[in-house]
């Protein structure tokens, strides 16, 4: 494969020595670059940290013998993560049994009686002893992700009716305690607490570890967690190379950060492959127009040999939504007309969110996160509509309230697996790194209103990404008929 001028200036740069930054579009050849890089030095060794396991497993097939191919939790399971084997893969635990080892009506102060908070909206949310215990593991979650030596309010998690400077004030009294403690259990090979990958991710981070590498290679640097991005900063003995696309990061709502641009402002050298080998220019024209309104350094070029095509597409391989609560209303639609529909991810997620709804609807407290900040249906209700961040959970309460919890839990079951589907059905963060042939665009891509004020009509960055990853999923057909309003947004915030 002779490689686009774009690729050879990357291995050109490379050879320099310096630390690079390479934006890749989607489908632009960047695995194809980093092997051309790793063989055009034979003697230099190189670390290739892969987003997940089954990349790192098909990369260590096609990369030269230079590079070794793994991901950030390997490599800290090798270093750290073994002396806590055994606390791996033990029986689930639940927030009711964590709460128990820990105690956490003496943690928090309350030994008696369910403490209360009140909730953005002014509502009284309760807090039981799970739904704190909860909170405090999110809580330590994000304190792993993040580049910090000790948990503090700000690794609080950000939930519905739970965001507030005035709200996270108490939930933080209850949490913080209860979230110290679990990383003081987590810490010792002995402790009671189920122990995850992230836990000795970060426990390996602390200890500044240092790769026995020349150059390393850091994959989808779009959505890196700051506690990797922080440890391939301090490989200063390292030739640094960092790829990825920033026009996909989706993963800022869970603390992921994007590390091009960090290593951009730390002056690493800056550049981009926009030739995309995935689809034609049809499909490169409307990714070309979120690109543009996110402000992107490069636009797409499409791959002409690929006859691609924008419009009506009757029946598509796969069908992408903006929210979970779409994805299960086109499965839905599928089943009803006979038709066997996958969902990406499977069921799960959707599952655990409609047995959420089903318990505050019966008048029980939940824990799960999207809903712990509520302690009745009503609640959820009078947050979707008082609320205008709310839109992703109107979109769950119109489902729930349009053909119960129940109904929901029995279509999850009645899910095919990808291979024997004849209709792929995602959201658009699980789609990421997918591709399909016909793609349609969901309709739970709504269209922001304008201001009433000054007519603007804008949107939110994090969103055109999502919709530009969306539309990237394409090789042959693209409907993105649902998008259409994109011609009307004037402007973008954060
Ligand atoms: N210079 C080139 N000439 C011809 N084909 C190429 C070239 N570079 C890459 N390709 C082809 O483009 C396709 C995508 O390449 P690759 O898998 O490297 O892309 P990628 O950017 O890593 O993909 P993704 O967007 O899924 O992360 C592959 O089929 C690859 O063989």
């Amino acid at each position: 494969m002779d490689p686009t001028p774009e690729q050879a200036e990357a291995v050109a740069a490379y050879g320099d020595g310096i630390d690079l930054v390479l934006q890749a579009g989607a489908g632009c050849g960047k695995s194809s670059t980093l092997k051309m890089i790793a063989r055009s030095d034979p003697q230099a060794r190189m670390v290739y940290i892969a987003y997940n396991r089954s990349i790192a497993t098909d990369a260590q097939k096609s990369f030269p013998t230079n590079a070794t191919c793994a991901t950030a939790h390997s490599l800290a399971f090798h270093a750290v993560g073994k002396q806590y084997a055994g606390r791996l893969g033990g029986p689930r635990q639940t927030a009711h049994d964590a709460a128990q080892i820990l105690d956490v009506p003496r943690l928090c102060g309350v030994p008696a009686g369910v403490p209360r908070i009140v909730g953005d909206l002014g509502q009284i949310v309760a807090m039981p002893s799970r739904k704190i215990m909860r909170t405090a593991l999110e809580t330590v979650t994000r304190f792993c992700y993040s580049a910090d030596p000790e948990i503090t309010a700000a690794h609080l998690p950000r939930r519905p009716n739970l965001r507030l400077p005035k709200t996270l004030q108490q939930l933080g009294e209850l949490v913080l305690p209860v979230a110290r403690a679990a990383w003081t259990d987590l810490c010792r090979p002995d402790g009671r607490l189920k122990f995850q990958h992230d836990h000795y991710l970060k426990l390996w981070a602390l200890g500044g570890p240092r790769l026995a590498a020349d150059v390393v290679l850091l994959d989808e640097a779009q959505d890196t967690n700051d506690v990797l991005a922080d440890v391939i900063r301090r490989q200063e003995h390292a030739q640094r190379i960092v790829v990825g696309d920033s026009a996909q990061q989706i993963y800022q709502w869970r603390g992921a950060n994007d590390a091009l641009a960090k290593f951009t402002a730390d002056g690493a050298q800056q550049l981009t492959l926009s030739r995309s080998f995935r689809f034609g220019p049809a499909v490169a024209d409307e990714a070309n127009r979120w690109l543009f309104i996110i402000d992107a350094p490069l636009r797409l070029i499409g791959h002409d040999p690929v006859p691609s095509v924008v419009g009506p597409v009757d029946s598509p391989d796969a069908i992408l939504c903006r929210t979970n609560a779409g994805a299960m209303a086109v499965v839905m639609d599928a089943l009803k007309a006979g038709r066997k529909a996958a969902l990406v991810g499977g069921g799960g997620d959707m599952q655990r969110l409609a047995r959420a709804a089903a318990a505050l609807m019966a008048g029980r407290e939940t824990d799960h996160p999207e809903l712990a900040g509520f302690s009745s249906w009503q609640q959820v209700r009078d947050y979707c509509e008082q609320e205008p961040d709310g839109q992703d959970l109107r979109v769950l309460v119109q489902l729930v309230d349009a053909h119960g919890a129940d109904a929901i839990i029995a279509t999850t079951e009645q899910l095919a697996g990808e291979d024997v589907a004849d209709l792929v059905v995602s959201t658009a963060h699980r789609s990421k790194g997918r591709e399909w042939d016909r793609v349609r665009v969901h309709s739970d891509f709504r269209a922001p209103s304008p201001d009433p004020k000054t007519g603007h009509v804008t949107i939110r960055r994090e969103e055109a990404r999502l919709a530009y990853v969306a539309v990237t999923r394409a090789r042959l057909a693209l409907d993105a008929a649902a998008l259409a309003w994109v011609s009307t947004v004037t402007a973008v915030t954060g």
